[in-house]
């Protein structure tokens, strides 16, 4: 657990009461290609529905999503918002992993400015208890889960070779007489709480332009973007997956609000149980809760009577037995049908 004076004094925990009119805010995902990251979008939406989030889910598709994925997702009450792929500048970067080079393209998002503040979050990430309270974070920051560097897919960086981890800093210093002062706070990108904004967009893609990838691709390149306005929230908004087995002591599970399936072999639409840590209690366990949500029909989106696209959901009425009624007495009752138009 982040130590108290992480925890940013104006995350309020008095319930959430909803304003008259919804302040124009938004969680927003990221989707990707014709495969089976879709499933992870509509795991998403429907654990926001379960928690009562007040806010809606906007996902950012690129070009390549099928229509039919794009019918999934609003048929489960998501925003589906096309945008154009970002690439990173020509480089010879070896990503931790090949496809992190599409991500970049989260950096649309920044573009969405009807929305005064969005919760960003990826596909394979599900939210197990409400966190609309993070909507209130004050404006002018940027607010992320720090990450950690033990996986092995930090063998490439300075961090992994020394063995220094900022989860515990304590464990291995950072050896500052050979390497100078130790890296800033960084945080997974996984899941954060920004502002839209066109001028931060902008300076986002011309920055970009100018600036060797790395191998943690956009997450690495928004770590160094808005290293002077992060501020860290505690893991419970996000636990990479990787922190059950690398921090244990970090981590208090029941209290974990948003888990982020990260880990080799942790994607749920996938999981095979293979993978090195995949057999763990803890990990079965999150992956049958994951599995529960996104085969709960009860979940699925109700369209509210009357309403053209995804909104707050209202209970919409079961006509059923109105429609067996009808048709018992169907027989005695002349159905008035509108005067042809001949
Ligand atoms: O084929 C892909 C790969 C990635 N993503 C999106 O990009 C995010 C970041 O990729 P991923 O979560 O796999 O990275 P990790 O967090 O595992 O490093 C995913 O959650 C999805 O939202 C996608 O839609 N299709
Ligand atoms: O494109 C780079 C990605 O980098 C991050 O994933 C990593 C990071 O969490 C490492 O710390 C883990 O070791 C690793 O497993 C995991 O894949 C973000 O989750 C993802 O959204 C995206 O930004
Ligand atoms: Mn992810």
């Amino acid at each position: 657990m982040a130590p108290p004076e992480l925890v940013p004094t104006s995350v309020k925990t008095a319930p959430f009461t909803k304003p008259a009119t919804l302040p124009r805010r938004a969680y927003v995902t990221f989707l990707a290609g014709n495969g089976d990251y879709v499933k992870g979008v509509v795991g998403l939406a429907k654990g926001l529905r379960k928690v009562k989030s007040a806010y809606p889910l906007v996902v950012a598709v690129l070009p390549d999503v099928p229509e039919d994925h794009r019918r999934i997702l609003e048929s489960q009450g998501c925003i589906v918002r096309e945008i154009e792929p970002v690439y990173p500048p020509e480089n010879q970067t070896q990503f931790a992993m090949a496809y992190y080079v599409i991500n970049y393209s989260k950096l649309r998002i920044w573009e969405f400015v009807e929305y005064s503040k969005m919760i960003y979050l990826d596909g394979d990430i599900q939210v197990y208890d409400n966190i609309d309270h993070l909507f209130d974070l004050a404006e002018g920051n940027f607010y992320a889960v720090m990450d950690c560097f033990c996986e092995k897919t930090w063998s490439d960086t300075p961090q992994y070779k020394v063995g220094y981890c900022q989860q515990c800093p304590e464990r291995v210093k950072w050896p500052t007489a050979e390497l100078g002062p130790p890296p800033a706070l960084y945080f997974n990108a996984g899941m954060f709480v920004f502002e839209p904004n066109l001028s931060t967009y902008h300076d986002l893609l011309r920055t970009l332009k100018v600036t060797t990838p790395t191998s943690f691709a956009e997450q690495d390149f928004l770590n160094m973007y808005f290293k002077n306005i992060y501020k860290p929230i505690p893991l419970v908004y996000n636990l990479v997956l990787a922190m059950l087995w690398r921090h244990p002591e970090n981590v208090e599970l029941d209290k974990v609000k948003v888990v982020h399936y990260c880990a080799t072999g942790s994607k749920p639409w996938r999981y095979t149980g293979k993978e090195e840590n995949m057999q763990r209690d803890d990990i079965k366990m999150l992956i049958k809760k994951w599995w529960d949500i996104y085969n709960d029909e009860s979940l699925d989106y109700k369209k509210p009577i009357g309403s053209a696209v995804g909104g707050v959901q209202a209970e919409a009425v079961n006509m059923q037995p109105f429609i067996d009624a009808l048709s018992k007495a169907a027989g005695r009752v002349k159905y008035v049908t509108a005067p042809s138009a001949a």
